[in-house]
């Protein structure tokens, strides 16, 4: 068999990781070279018990003779004991620091490379790869490892035995490793299809299932139901001509080798007749290979399971190999003192792989002094949210620069850089975990009571009291769900739990109730004080409360100026404030304007 770049990524990685387990691998080879040892050594129990037990007519030899069949059986026994604990140990452990690596690499890649290559697939991926490899390192290696032993053991023994007739197998033997070597090929590469087919079958279950109410919504199930019973039968057709591959593979190696061993009783059965050999070694010479062919027939049998695993472990090689899209250049320093929060932007420039001819961002320039509040605004697509993005670092600017208090944030380590901002996305995340868990997302360590008091500000506290069981109500995949006026005021309470210097904030578009968007007004203050604050701006109040406004069309700063000064002299902003922002009603006495 060639030695595939596939096996070879497999074979590094599963060394990798079963090395500092050298102790148990020596202590789960010496019970599998004894236990295997003790099998073979039966054979040589069998024919003592033929030959000196059963022929000699003596009730003692017999005694004596199944008195060492019950010794190897204890040995056997508890080898067998020691071997199936310590490989199975061995095979789950290697596949949780397997699991623990991979994921630890995954939540470090920059956001891109989920785009590219769809989070979900990775996932269903990751969860069906590790789980091959766990039953291969937990159980295959060992049987093939303990059948090779058996074979090779077998092989020489039956040598020993008789040599006349192990030379008549052995003749045999290309007759019937051919096949079987072929087939195992087959078996191969379809096992690498039908993986992809599974995990695409897992993605798309994943993607539906986490959208359902837009699929119900659209009644999009016929089409859905449709489309993953496509999925669902490539992913069969496959399997099934692997399945049928498999089974050819089997009995191939069922039928040539049990032929073998018939044909080698046959030409024995002579011999004994004649008086060349005694029955004893007949009967061990066929327990021999027996044994060799049932090795045979079971290594012939992993070697597809093992294939699969290498296939696996090839992939999670390369997921562990994949390095950022882009690569830092900077000093990965960190600030010396505390951060103001004073961001210069200069001449930055940006376009998303693929769409080199339309710059999300070009050639933009601002300046933005600590603890200035400055709102964005711009028609949809105009670079709002991928300027969020470029500060965060989340993609590679091509040209220009961002500097947080004069400090080149490309010199920054992504930690530093980013314990800077503390984010209120337009529509925040729920994790798994209780309300209180949610807001600590921000900061794990803060107290109980730091988090009330954060909800508190954020005007989260009253809703938070009145849910089931307060703020230990379990959210996320296994909770409750909120109203998108909930979410946003505990992604407030979180934020100012991270309590960073400069926030962004992307207001909800979704029209909100008259009440949460109160009070989403009244935590403001408390947020935006002492931070430097980029809002993306939705809504009229928000643009008023702003020191400065930015205006934004297709990745240009157009103008900077106070809400007056922009209805004054920029167009769009103008053509924005009448269409864009929701109009608040005309109350203006209440401060709010009416464009
Ligand atoms: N992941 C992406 N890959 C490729 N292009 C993208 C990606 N995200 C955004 N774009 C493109 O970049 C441009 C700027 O998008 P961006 O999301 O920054 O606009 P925006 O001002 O935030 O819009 P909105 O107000 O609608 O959210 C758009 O033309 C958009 O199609």
């Amino acid at each position: 068999m060639t030695i595939s770049p596939n096996h070879r990524k497999a074979l590094r990685l599963v060394i990798e990781f079963i090395s500092p387990y050298r102790r148990a691998v020596a202590g789960a080879l010496v019970a599998l070279v004894i236990t295997a040892g003790i099998t073979l050594g039966l054979g040589q129990g069998l024919r003592i018990l033929v030959d000196q037990g059963l022929a000699t007519q003596s009730p003692e030899n017999l005694a004596k003779a199944i008195g060492l069949f019950f010794v190897l059986v204890l040995g056997l026994a508890f080898g067998s004991f020691a071997r199936f604990y310590l490989v199975s140990w061995i095979g789950e452990r290697v596949v949780a620091d397997i699991r623990k690596k991979v994921f630890n690499h995954l939540i470090d890649l920059h956001p891109g490379f989920f785009e590219q290559n769809r989070a979900l697939e990775i996932q269903s991926r990751f969860t069906a790869d590790t789980t091959v490899l766990q039953s291969v390192i937990g159980s295959t290696v060992s049987i093939a490892l303990r059948n090779t032993l058996m074979l090779i053991g077998g092989l020489i023994l039956l040598f020993v035995t008789n040599a006349k007739l192990a030379a008549i197998i052995l003749l045999g033997f290309p007759l019937v490793i051919a096949p079987i070597l072929f087939f195992g090929r087959r078996v191969r590469q379809l096992s690498r299809l039908s993986q992809d087919r599974v995990a695409d079958v897992g993605s798309y279950v994943g993607e539906n299932l986490s959208q359902i109410k837009t699929v119900q919504a659209f009644n999009h199930q016929p089409h859905d139901r449709r489309f993953f019973s496509e999925v669902s039968e490539k992913a069969f057709d496959i399997a099934r001509e692997r399945i049928r591959q498999r089974a050819w593979l089997t009995t191939l190696a069922i039928s040539l080798v049990m032929g073998a061993v018939g044909i080698v009783i046959w030409i024995g059965g002579l011999d004994v007749i004649h008086g060349r050999i005694s029955p004893g070694e007949l009967a061990a010479f066929v327990f021999y290979s027996l044994l060799v062919g049932v090795a045979a027939g079971a290594i012939s049998e992993v070697i597809g399971e093992l294939q699969r695993a290498a296939g696996s472990a090839a992939r999670l090689f390369e997921l562990l190999q994949t390095e950022p899209a882009f690569v830092r250049e900077g000093e990965n320093r960190s600030f010396a003192g505390p951060v103001t929060g004073e961001i210069a932007i200069e001449h930055l420039g940006f376009s998303y792989p693929g769409r080199q001819a339309q710059p999300a961002i070009s050639d933009l320039s601002l300046h933005i002094r600590p603890g200035e509040t400055l709102a964005l605004v711009g028609p949809s697509g105009a670079g709002k949210s991928t300027l969020f993005d470029l500060l965060l670092h989340f993609y590679q600017p091509d040209s220009g620069r961002i500097l947080i208090d004069g400090v080149d944030t490309s010199d920054l380590s992504l930690d530093a850089l980013r314990r800077c901002f503390a984010l209120v996305p337009q529509n925040p995340a729920l994790f798994h975990g209780t309300v209180a868990d949610n807001i600590r997302y921000a900061r794990p360590g803060a107290e109980q009571s730091e988090v009330e008091q954060a909800a508190r500000i954020a005007h989260a506290d009253e809703f938070i009291q009145a849910l089931p069981q307060g703020y230990d109500t379990p959210l996320g995949d296994a909770g409750l769900g909120l109203s998108g006026g909930q979410k946003q005021r505990l992604a407030i309470a979180r934020a100012l739990l991270a309590d960073a210097p400069i926030l962004l904030l992307d207001e909800a578009t979704s029209a909100l109730d008259a009440q949460s968007e109160h009070l989403i007004q009244q935590a403001m203050p408390a947020l935006t004080a002492g931070r430097t604050t980029l809002v993306i701006a939705h809504r009229l109040a928000t643009v008023r409360d702003a020191d400065r406004i930015a205006v934004l069309e297709q990745g240009r700063l157009l103008a900077v100026g106070s809400h007056d000064e922009l209805m004054r002299d920029n167009e769009l902003y103008r053509r924005l404030a009448s269409l864009q922002f929701r109009d608040e009603a005309a109350d203006t006495d209440n401060g709010r304007f009416v464009c």
